[in-house]
């Protein structure tokens, strides 16, 4: 297992301000001394309440906060700070997928825009065939290359490079999001609940469309949620996370098998509703396979151990594997 990212001893302070003067007279104490490691290939969870400091930790991996105190090492090179990071280029090896993508898409850009703007940044891989004599010039050629590359393995069609974001579903934005964090070949992405705001069938979509990337080119991910069902289904190590501070930390087995922390503890038994939600998860994802088979002319019915496509919509929640769905041809 080879170590992509330490995190060691991080503090994440912000000032309080009050008074006539402005002057600080406290501080939020949002990320409090922890440490980690995300091995290459794998996936590290954050979960905790709102405001427990997942986000604090996320924007200080990709340069969008300075920390306080202690030591950001990728690959073994410190990127603690902004201008560390902007020495070694780390910016290109990391990237960040937000939970609003309606937000966090330019509106008054074409997709093909969005996708190209790190392209721009940090320079496109790839060669342009001999002989090619056209007008444009070989950079916005091998921009518009990848661009067309990355929708391709976002599952989005060509001629959507042309378009806006408004035009596009949430799941569809949300892979728009995913195909800009990619453009740069990134070694991570850092996840900040990148699917709390999509229906609970097209989470599954994202959510495994997220796991394919990981398997095809080996990215690691911090994956930052609330819902512990997502977290479960993602993530290989997590962290509990409360008042900025690791109160626990494990392998995802272990953690949701035999979690010591009175938190955690609490956290887990807050997911009896899971139970019931799961049954409404349930609902919810048969109506989208009945609605997929319907629309594809066929039959179904639902059979424990069978795998198949419709399957892959399933496991929203890490406790759904028993449910299964079969396609059948229509005579
Ligand atoms: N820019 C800021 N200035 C001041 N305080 C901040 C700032 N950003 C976050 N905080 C505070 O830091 C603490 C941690 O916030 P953070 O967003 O990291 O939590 P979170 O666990 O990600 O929450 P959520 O799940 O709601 O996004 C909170 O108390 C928050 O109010």
């Amino acid at each position: 297992m080879s170590e992509l990212v330490r995190i060691e001893n991080l503090q994440v302070y912000y000032p309080i301000r009050s008074g006539f003067l402005n002057r600080i007279t406290d501080n939020v104490k949002a990320v409090d001394d922890v440490s980690f490691v995300i091995e290459a290939g794998k996936t590290y969870g954050l979960v905790g309440e709102s405001g427990s400091g997942k986000s604090t930790i996320g924007k200080s991996l990709v340069g969008l906060e300075d920390p306080t105190s202690g030591k950001i090492l990728f690959e073994g090179k410190e990127v603690t700070t902004i201008k560390q990071k902007k020495a070694l280029n780390y910016n290109k090896d990391v990237q960040m997928v937000f939970q609003d993508s309606q937000s966090s898409l330019n509106p008054r850009k074409t997709i093909g825009e969005i996708i190209a703007e790190p392209l721009k940044s940090f320079g496109v891989p790839g060669k342009i065939e001999a002989g090619y004599q056209g007008e444009r010039s070989f950079d916005q050629v091998l921009i518009d290359q990848r661009v067309l590359e990355l929708l391709e393995i976002v599952g989005l069609p060509a001629r959507t490079i042309t378009q806006y974001p408004f035009q596009f579903s949430g799941g569809q934005r949300q892979r728009i999001g995913v195909a800009r964090a990619l453009a740069s070949n990134p070694r991570l992405i850092v996840a900040d609940e990148p699917v709390s705001a999509l229906d609970l069938s097209v989470q599954a979509q994202v959510l495994n469309f997220m796991k394919k990337i990981q398997r095809d080119y080996g990215i690691s991910f911090l994956f930052i949620s609330h819902d512990l069902g997502v977290v479960k289904y993602m993530t290989d190590n997590i962290a509990i996370m409360h008042n900025g501070r690791f109160v626990e930390v494990g392998t995802t087995a272990d953690i949701f098998n035999n979690p010591q922390h009175i938190y955690t503890k609490r956290l887990l038994s807050a997911i009896p509703s899971l139970n019931v939600r799961e049954r409404g998860e349930k609902r919810a994802i048969r109506k989208a396979v009945e609605q997929e088979f319907q629309n594809n002319k066929t039959k179904y019915y639902e059979k424990d151990g069978t795998r198949d496509k419709a399957y892959d919509l399933a496991p929203v929640a890490g406790s759904m594997t028993h449910f299964s769905a079969v396609k059948r041809e229509e005579n």
